[in-house]
This record gives C-alpha cells, structure tokens and sequence, in this order.
C-alpha cells in the first residue's frame, strides 16, 4: 500500500474519486449483466454492437442504453468506438471468470443492501443487514435454506468456489494421514465430506453442523451412496454439548471465520477437551496477509465487512497472527502452516502439545 506521503496528490484524488463512483459503476455492471449485455457482447467479439443491436438485446431505450454503457466505459468495462461497443478484457473477466463472478455475484445478489447498513452494524455490534435477506435476527447460518434466489446460488456459489478449489490441493494431505474418522465441524452440504469419502474408501466422516444444514448435507451425503460411511451430527457448537471424542482429525474449513475472536477461542477449547492423544485439528482458512497478491488481501478485507452487516456482526477474515494467538489461548501448538492451497488458502495444523 503507498504510503500517503510517497503519493501524488493527482494520482490520490483520482484514487478519491473511483471510490465515490465505486457503487455506480458496480450497480452499471450488474445492470448489464442482469440485461444481458455483457453475455451479447462477449458474443460479438472484437467488432463489438451499435446502440441498435444493444438495444434490440436488452430491450432498453436509447437513454437508458447510452447512459448504462458511458459509466460502463468509464469503469473500463467497456469501449466505443466509431459507434460500436465491445467489451475490453475487464468486461470480459467480470463475464466469464468464475472468481470473479463468485466475488460479483455474491456481492450483487446477497450483500449490497446490506452492506449499507455498515454503520448502524458496526455502532450496534449486529448484523443489521441481516433482515434484508429476511425476517431473521441473530445469525444468518441457520437461515442459509430458507435464501430465496438468486441469493441462495450466489451464497453458496462464492463459499464453495473458493473451498472447492482448496479442497483439491487437500484431499491427498489429508488421507495421506490415514485417519478412521474425520470429524467435519461445519461441513455444510457435505460436498468435502462426499470428496473425501471417495477418494479415501476406508475412512469415516461425521459432520457437525446446524440441525437445519445436516438436513441438506444427510440428503447429499444418501443421493451420494455414503450414508454408511459419512454420518451427521446435528449441535450448535456454541452450545454446552460436548463432541464425541473418537476422530483423529478435526476439519474445521472456512468455518472458524464464522465467529468473533473470543467464540474461536471458545471452540478451539471445546474441540481440544473433546480431542484424544495423537489427534489434530486441520483450519483450512483464506488468510489476510497470506494471500499471493495485494488484491487477494484487498477482496478479503472488504467481503469481510459481509460478516459484519449481514452474517453475524461479530467476525472477519484473520490473519495467520490471529491464528496463532487463538491457539495459544486455547491450549493449542501450531504444528505447520501451509500455504498457497486452492486460490489462497492456509492449512493450519493444530496439535494438543502433551503427547499424551
Ligand atoms: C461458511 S460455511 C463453511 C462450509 C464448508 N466447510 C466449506 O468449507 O465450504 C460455515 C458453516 O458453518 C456452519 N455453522 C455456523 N454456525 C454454526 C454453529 N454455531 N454450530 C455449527 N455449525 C455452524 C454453517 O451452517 C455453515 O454450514
């Protein structure tokens, strides 16, 4: 990041300015996805579309077309020349790059709205968002089914993508481990644990979850054939349940971002008193400050604001320093840090430390 006295003050108020006119150009790019422009011009290639044939697609007027595609030329997604419009290579990024249509579309269809109730979120220690996804307080987890479209598909599309691709660089580390029974702590629709029973056919799965999410991961895991081998165990892990102690590995993937700082803790203690000799606990997490590009930092730090306004008003996205102090609070001993799995994600390995 430049340091505010390294920076022309040219280079700083045009800086200013992109951020003032950061939720037009957004709402004009999601206009033009929603109106299928992107999608036509993308079709037409490098001769690009005139007013009339944008017009012809999106079934717009001449005013509501030529003011859509200046700010969208502004922003850079596109460009017109003698007449014609074509996208540039960020136009065609924000239409066919899945990354980039996960962190869009749940920009778009989950947060926005309630992304404007930062302030009142942050002053009040709630997700004041929250309610506009529906009539919900508390948390949005035990909501997550009830999402209507296309919120649903852009919730899960975003969470998955980024886990999905982690999860391939994972499955050999971890059944190169040989464990008999992996516990999953919020194992959501049982996609890992579905990954995991096929790749490895001797081992066992239980997920933990909310009760209303091992409904849909019990489904999964029956259309999949695995119910005799991947089980579910329906607990608020915020609750004063104790874990059955029998896994030798804890996997506890994008979940732990899911709670303030002083509930991590709180569950790392729960799973460490549940934990028996020899066992580890696996955080599979995309890490501020691990991240391979300024940009992976940047998108971390600001989706992290989603949990903020509309999740549950407490958590974020953590660093491996973070990492590191929960586990020293609970009684943990990092064993290893890897990074750079998926698209950025860190594998933290977490051993009790007695040996015993
Ligand atoms: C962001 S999803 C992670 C999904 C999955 N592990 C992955 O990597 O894609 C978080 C999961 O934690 C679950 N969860 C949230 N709060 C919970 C709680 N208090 N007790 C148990 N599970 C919880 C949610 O229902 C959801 O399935």
């Amino acid at each position: 990041m430049k340091k505010r006295d390294e920076e022309s003050a040219f280079s700083a108020i045009c800086n200013a300015q992109r951020i003032a006119c950061a939720p037009f150009e957004f709402e004009a790019a999601r206009s033009l996805r929603d109106f299928g422009i992107l999608a036509a011009l993308d079709k037409a290639g490098d001769p690009g579309l005139t007013d009339e044939e944008i017009k012809a697609v999106s079934g717009l007027s001449d005013y509501a077309v030529r003011v859509l595609l200046n700010a969208a030329e502004g922003a850079g997604i596109l460009k017109t020349e003698s007449g014609r419009t074509s996208l540039t290579k960020t136009g065609w990024f924000l239409l066919n790059d899945p990354m980039t249509k996960a962190n869009f579309d749940f920009a778009a269809d989950v947060c926005i709205p309630g992304v404007a109730r930062l302030s009142d979120s942050l002053r009040e220690g709630r997700p004041t968002g929250l309610s506009t996804l529906g009539p919900w307080d508390g948390t949005l987890y035990p909501h997550l089914r009830e999402l209507s479209q296309p919120a649903r598909e852009s919730w899960f599309g975003y969470d998955q993508f980024f886990s999905d691709n982690a999860f391939s660089d994972t499955v050999s580390r971890v059944t190169a481990l040989h464990p008999t029974l992996l516990c999953d702590i919020g194992g959501n629709t049982g996609k890992w644990a579905i990954r995991l029973a096929k790749a490895d056919p001797s081992i066992r799965i239980r997920i933990v979850d909310l009760p209303e999410q091992c409904e849909t991961a019990a489904a999964n895991i029956a259309a999949a054939g695995l119910s005799s081998r991947v089980a579910c165990f329906p607990d608020d892990v915020m609750s004063g349940t104790n874990l059955p102690g029998d896994p030798d590995i804890w996997w506890m993937s994008q979940f732990l971002d899911c709670f303030g700082e002083a509930d991590v803790v709180r569950i790392l203690k729960k799973v460490r008193n549940a934990m028996r000799p020899g066992s580890r606990i696996l955080i599979l997490e995309p890490l501020i400050g691990n991240q391979k590009f300024p940009i992976g930092d940047r998108c971390l730090a600001a989706f992290s604001l989603y949990f903020t306004a509309i999740a549950n008003g407490c958590s974020r996205f953590y660093s491996e320093a973070d990492f590191r102090r929960f586990a020293l609070d609970a009684g943990l001993e990092v064993e290893s840090v890897e990074n750079g799995l998926g698209i950025g994600h860190t594998l933290i390995t977490l051993t009790r430390g007695d040996k015993s």
